[in-house]
């Protein structure tokens, strides 16, 4: 047995295992699921069954208890196909339940020996009566289980709406077999009551006991969650109910009125007979009016918390989801803000890597020994220099110095001698080097300056100069000995032709060349 659930009124996806009332469409069975057959085979044993006891009710000639109640005496009517077909509209959905109902009563019906037409339309009543009650069991969500006293009083209400509408067959039946007033006065009362308290006391302990297993079953092949309710034909399911209340009113009055109307005789006696009669029928109108009161007052009751529920749990909705919407944007922002910073930090970044990059060119550019910069550098300034002398019309001097005898100083003095000399024949010509002047260490003992506005005179007024400033260096080493400074240098004007870097550079060397084979520490001017 499942557990009752917590409250019987639960929130829109409430699965239909809760007893919410969710018909299963022929459109979703079309669509399958493994019980398929299983639940037709049932309905269909349902249908035999109902058909079977409403003609075994029909040959015993037993339609229910007769009730004394005053003057008015009555036959409760029962009839156990309306328990069945009761079960399959709560379980299932209005169409298995109402076609099971219609079936069995048409022909109950035509079996009683009522005209084709005339079982056609009475076959109708049932069907009428479960319309009500699944109606009402759609709009207004409370679970039909009968498993808290708040659900069991709303199924006794609906069922007594239910059972009033249902009762519209006995008209039917009472004008077919043309009963006196009385007689259809009788033929009502026993209707209704008997259908209302035949549903509660069969449907209800029935539903108690079985009905969780039952839709636990059907939620297996048919898992489905009950549709949202919209109140769409809650209107619709009080006009009903309304309806059904203002029949039995008019109904009781008028019946009761023409049943006495009817009566034969007007002796004392008879006259107590019907004022008997009419207090009887009053006075069950009476109780009959106050448990309806009692039922719509439950049902408005029910209804408004249910929607009130609703509205709160919709307002609850809204603010998570204007919550969850400040907190994107929060977090939108903090990203924004983050991804600023990481802009800044990048830009820092690369403009490090572009200092860094400058930096490595320049050291690219520079011979580590000396800190002139270096050939390479020279090959990337030259062709430029070259290009502005040549567009000026203007000679462009190029020196190549070489120092004399470099080697011995290697070999007798060391390496590192060696190349303290190197760093201050560097610093000696940088000191003579004017702006715009290009100085570069060309190779091991070799520096080339080129000086772009320098003429025969100027080149023979620096040299001695820079021989003079090496003499004065006086470079002594640990020995005490003092180390001897001399260069050669091969200087060109170039050719007087459109002379290339290389050819520059050639007639440099070849200038330097005279001026070692004239013996060095001289220099020599390229003759073209
Ligand atoms: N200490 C030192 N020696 C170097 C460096 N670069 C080249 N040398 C040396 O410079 C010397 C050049 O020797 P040579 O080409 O024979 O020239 P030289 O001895 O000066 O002879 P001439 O040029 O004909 O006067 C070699 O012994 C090289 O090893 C350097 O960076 N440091």
């Amino acid at each position: 047995m499942a557990a009752a659930p917590p409250t019987d009124i639960i929130a829109d996806d409430t699965p239909v295992t809760a007893g919410f009332y969710h018909a299963l469409s022929p459109r979703v069975l079309l669509a399958g699921g493994a019980a398929r057959w299983p639940l037709i085979l049932g309905w269909l044993l349902s249908l035999g069954a109902s058909l079977w006891l409403g003609v075994l009710q029909l040959y015993g000639g037993w339609y229910g208890f007769e009730v004394n109640a005053g003057e008015l005496t009555f036959l409760l009517s029962i009839y156990p196909p309306l328990t069945i077909s009761t079960l399959w509209v709560l379980c299932f959905g209005y169409a298995w339940g109402a076609s099971l109902a219609y079936l069995t009563t048409f022909m109950v019906g035509l079996l009683s020996g009522l005209h084709p037409g005339w079982a056609m339309v009475f076959g109708l009543a049932n069907p009428l009566g479960l319309l009500v009650m699944a109606l009402v069991y759609q709009q207004v969500r409370v679970s039909f289980l009968p498993r808290s006293v708040a659900a069991l009083m709303f199924f006794v209400s609906i069922s007594f709406v239910s059972g009033i509408a249902s009762a519209t067959g006995s008209f039917i039946w009472s004008y077919y077999n043309k009963l006196s007033a009385l007689g259809a006065f009788q033929a009502w009362q026993g209707w209704w009551a008997g259908n209302f308290l035949q549903t509660v006391t069969t449907c209800a302990p029935l539903l108690y006991l079985f009905g969780p297993a039952v839709l636990r079953w059907r939620e297996r092949y048919w898992p489905s969650l009950a549709s949202e309710a919209r109140y769409r034909w809650v209107w619709l399911a009080a006009l009903s109910s309304l309806a059904g209340v203002i029949a039995f009113l008019w109904l009781s009055f008028v019946l009761a009125d023409r049943s006495v109307m009817a009566m034969p005789g007007a002796a004392e006696q008879q006259w107590q007979q019907r004022a008997l009669l009419y207090r009887d029928s009053a006075r069950s109108v009476y109780w009959v009016m106050s448990v309806l009161l009692f039922a719509m007052v439950f049902l408005g009751y029910r209804f408004l918390t249910q929607r009130t529920r609703q509205l709160h749990q919709a307002a609850d909705r809204l603010a998570q989801q204007r919550d969850l919407a400040l907190r994107r944007q929060q977090e939108a922002e903090t990203a924004r803000n983050a991804l600023q910073q990481l802009n800044v930090e990048l830009a820092a970044r690369i403009l490090e890597v572009e200092g860094l990059q400058a930096q490595l060119r320049e050291q690219a550019s520079r011979d580590p020994l000396t800190g002139l910069h270096n050939r390479r550098y020279l090959h990337q300034q030259l062709p430029a220099l070259l290009q502005a002398a040549q567009q000026q019309q203007h000679r462009l001097c190029v020196l190549l110095l070489d120092l004399d005898h470099f080697k011995q100083v290697n070999d007798h003095h060391g390496h590192a001698v060696g190349d303290a000399v190197l760093r201050l024949f560097a610093a000696r010509l940088a000191a003579i080097v004017a702006p715009g002047d290009l100085l570069v260490r060309y190779g091991g003992e070799e520096f080339l300056l080129v000086m772009p506005a320098a003429d025969e005179a100027r080149v023979a007024q620096l040299l001695p100069q820079l021989q003079a400033a090496l003499d004065s260096s006086q470079l002594r080493v640990d020995s005490g000995a003092l180390v001897p400074l001399a260069f050669s240098a091969g200087v060109t004007f170039g050719s007087g032709r459109q002379d290339s870097e290389d050819d520059l550079l050639q007639q440099a060397d070849a200038a330097l060349y005279q001026a070692k084979a004239a013996g060095r520490r001289t220099w020599r001017v390229y003759q073209p």
